[in-house]
């Protein structure tokens, strides 16, 4: 059985003389959630059209369970949500799950029926009448009511209100036990940083990082508060410490690499009280790509 559901070797889109994705490596192993971010144009939709074949790479190959991408067989294994839904408007939604279900790997309907009102979908509307939320919705129910071992969603919630952001996430966990893999392309950097056991960084057609949520963390800054007694402690020159302000007793600064010499200066003060917050994805994202890349 193959353990990687996505796998890519040196995989490239030339648009012109624009380089779309530059030679990305990458494996999701069967079962993970993993997602894949970064800015608009690092390439993302780009890696996701070459995955469903509806691009070709310029160089390099990519497998879905090691079946070449592109592959009608590679089909088989996958359910696809792309980030404009588009649905037949003259079907009403319970047609279109009908019509979705008899194309794809395999439904679950009692799942299915599940997940409709979970999401609060009325399906005897007619899918013209539906908003983009509401399209966002029918894609998800017949995507995550497959018995498709990969889920490929690109923009999935960005329609969504919080209420159905939190079925969503559920959906995805539910998607994990039954084994199925998650490739989530998102923005919404909490979403990501709740469901998913790794994340991708992508960064103008190049992979910047993959890791996993708390290993991100740990490579980047954390933000602490001491409150102290006495005079305030020295953290000029310490190694790893920036941003530091002092407000009466209570002093916070930011925090890069090993702790030890910020905390043998701390020792030195009178300190009552330490917080040490770690970032979330959010400010990771940032510090990769500054406010004004976002
Ligand atoms: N068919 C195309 N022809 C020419 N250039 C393209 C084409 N498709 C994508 N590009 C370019 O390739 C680069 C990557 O685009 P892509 O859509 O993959 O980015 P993305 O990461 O999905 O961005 P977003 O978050 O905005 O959806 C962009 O510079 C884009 O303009």
């Amino acid at each position: 059985m193959a353990t990687s559901a996505v796998r890519t070797h040196h995989l490239t889109k030339r648009y012109g003389t624009l380089l779309a994705l530059d030679g990305l490596d990458l494996t999701v192993s069967a079962g993970e959630v993993f997602g894949f971010l970064g800015p608009n144009g690092a390439g993302k939709s780009t890696t996701i059209r070459l995955l469903l074949g509806l691009a070709r790479p310029t160089a390099g190959r990519a497998w879905i369970f090691d079946v070449e991408a592109g592959d009608v067989a590679a089909h088989r294994s996958l359910a696809y949500v792309p980030a404009d839904v588009a649905l037949w408007p003259q079907l009403t939604g319970a047609e279109i799950l009908e019509l979705l279900a008899a194309t794809g790997p395999g439904v679950d309907r009692a799942y299915r029926d599940e997940l409709v009102e979970r999401f609060a979908l009325d399906v005897s509307k007619p899918a013209r009448a539906y908003s983009t939320g509401n399209r966002q919705k029918v894609a998800l129910v017949a995507a995550f009511a497959t018995r498709a071992p990969l889920l490929v969603l690109d923009e999935p919630t960005s329609g969504l209100d919080p209420l159905m952001e939190q079925e969503f996430r559920r959906a995805v966990t539910v998607a994990r036990d039954r084994g199925q893999t998650t490739f989530l392309c998102s923005h919404q950097l909490a979403e990501v940083e709740a469901v998913c056991d790794r994340v991708a960084i992508l960064r103008a057609g190049r992979l910047v990082d993959v890791a996993t949520v708390g290993d991100l963390r740990r490579l980047h800054r954390t933000e602490v508060t001491a409150r102290f007694t006495g005079p305030a402690p020295d953290l000029s020159d310490v190694a790893g410490v920036g941003s530091v302000a002092r407000d009466g007793g209570t002093l916070s600064f930011s925090l890069n690499g090993p702790p030890a010499p910020a905390l043998r200066a701390l020792a030195a003060a009178d300190v009552t009280a330490l917080t040490v917050r770690e970032p979330s994805l959010e400010e990771i994202f940032l510090d990769y790509y500054g406010e004004a890349d976002r």
